[in-house]
């Protein structure tokens, strides 16, 4: 017999609270105030993830049951003002002013002033964040960075940032780019969602140009080629700074657990198809010396990747052991002795008709040994007890896809929607994309910290 939700919800987040505090004092540490800017933490403790995943689960669950349905609602609605804000922050470099001025923080005129921005409007976008933790006012009119804000902060300072404004997100983690990237293509794609349901032309439609940004933007051309029109440099160097964020999910329990990397033969062949400027094959070359990588992308993307790995890691490249190769993934794939087939946030991207075409490409160059490896988010079902991945059960009363915790695989399935008329998918909906592709599943691995995972397939030889 379960005892009332509330007190269900209550009960997971003060024992949960309690071993998180515990496992703190054990490594003589403090848990981080909100007040703080960020810092990574100073002991790394397995333990924490699982009780730290239920509290977060349980305490908004508790605010969904607490709040009147009309205010849950409204911060729904009106979340788009969110994305506005941050868009705001970002573009004039509030975090990193604030940064700058240090815990005393800023009034708004001199952020204003500093900012090049309304001081005015500066601060009421602030105090709208503020209000959702995001930003400190630490007196009247005076903000301060805190633990979330300063997430938005390149690094970099005001007087670079000013001088080369095109290479603001370069070689910074990526979480900058990624709030540009949503506060721009993103929010402008969301608002056309409703349009492409109401149209019958677009509604079921599986082309890739008929997505609400085709709209939006007024293009009639895929997202990544309009990225390179000489107009969207700035939006095409961020887009590859997103894919920088998105690098701490290459972890050994995601992608390198999906397969015995370290037992690949000698000189064995890695093509990172669609592989961008390289970042996981830039993780993936540094774990494994006795490998030889392939970074397979259009040719601007190729191009912007030379670039990056002779700055951040020439030997690479001058002992051949990792090229970049132009390849259209569309077309039949030239190389036909891989080891491994590598695709990375490649099959959300395409609708599915069109996300068989690079598998079955892929099947067709295949040797009987190849292994597929496609590494993506995986979309749990929210319904308790049944989250469809094979996640251990979680207590009652909590979704089994542990609800916000796992928000980020349903936000980018609906980013994908806007984007490129594409998808996040279920375990069920990748077995149906590889059927008659030349390919079955043998294994999943999905990374402790979220739904983020690595599913192996094997070649079937025809
Ligand atoms: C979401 S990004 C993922 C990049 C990389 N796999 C990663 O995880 O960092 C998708 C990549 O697919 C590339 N792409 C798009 N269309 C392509 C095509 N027809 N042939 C090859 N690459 C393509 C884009 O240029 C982009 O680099």
């Amino acid at each position: 017999m379960h005892s009332s939700p509330l007190s269900a919800l209550s009960q997971i987040i003060s024992s949960g609270i309690s071993t998180i505090e515990s496992t703190y004092a054990t490594h003589g540490a403090t848990f981080p105030s909100l007040d703080e800017p960020f810092r990574p933490p100073t002991f790394d403790d397995p333990g924490l993830l699982h009780p730290t995943q239920l509290v977060i689960a349980a305490a908004a669950q508790l605010i969904a049951s607490l709040s009147h349905p009309a205010s849950s609602i409204l911060d729904g609605a009106s979340a788009h003002y969110i994305t506005s804000s941050l868009g705001v922050v970002a573009d004039t470099n509030v975090a990193e002013v604030l940064r700058e001025a240090g815990p005393q923080g800023l009034h708004i005129r001199d952020i204003g002033e500093r900012c090049g921005t309304d001081s005015s409007k500066i601060g009421r976008v602030l105090r709208f964040l503020a209000t959702l933790h995001i930003f400190r006012e630490v007196s009247p009119d005076v903000f301060a960075n805190n633990r979330i804000s300063s997430i938005i902060d390149t690094g970099k300072t005001i007087e670079d940032i000013k001088a080369r404004p095109l290479e603001k997100y370069d070689d910074t983690p990526g979480i900058s780019a990624l709030i540009g990237h949503f506060a721009d293509e993103g929010i402008k794609s969301a608002s056309y969602v409703l349009d492409s349901f109401r149209d019958t032309e677009t509604l079921s439609s599986q082309d890739p140009l008929a997505a609400p940004f085709n709209r939006a933007f007024n293009a009639p051309m895929h997202f990544f080629e309009w990225c390179e029109l000489p107009e969207n440099e700035l939006r095409f160097r961020r887009f590859g700074a997103t894919m920088k964020d998105s690098i701490s999910t290459v972890t050994p329990d995601t992608a390198l657990a999906g397969l015995d990397w370290k037992s690949l033969k000698k000189d064995s062949l890695v093509v990172d198809v669609g592989g961008g400027i390289g970042s996981t094959t830039g993780v993936f070359a540094k774990a494994f010396p006795h490998l030889r990588f392939v970074i397979q992308d259009r040719s601007a993307v190729v191009a912007e990747g030379i670039q990056r790995w002779k700055q951040e890691y020439p030997e690479a490249l001058i002992d051949n052991r990792v090229r970049f190769q132009e390849h259209n993934f569309f077309e039949p794939q030239p190389i036909k002795d891989a080891s491994v087939f590598f695709l990375r946030f490649i099959t959300h991207d395409w609708p599915t008709e069109y996300a068989r075409k690079i598998l079955k490409h892929l099947g067709d160059a295949a040797l009987p040994t190849t292994k597929l490896v496609i590494m993506d988010n995986i979309v749990p079902y929210s319904v308790p007890g049944n989250s469809g991945t094979g996640a251990s059960s979680v207590p009652y009363p909590l979704l089994a896809n542990l609800g916000r915790v796992n928000f980020h695989s349903v936000r980018i399935d609906m980013h994908m929607m806007a984007l490129h008329n594409s998808q996040e998918r279920t375990v069920g909906q990748f077995q149906e994309l590889v059927e008659g592709t030349g390919w079955k599943l043998e294994s999943i691995s999905t990374s402790s910290a979220g739904t983020m995972s690595s599913l192996v397939f094997a070649h079937i030889s025809q």
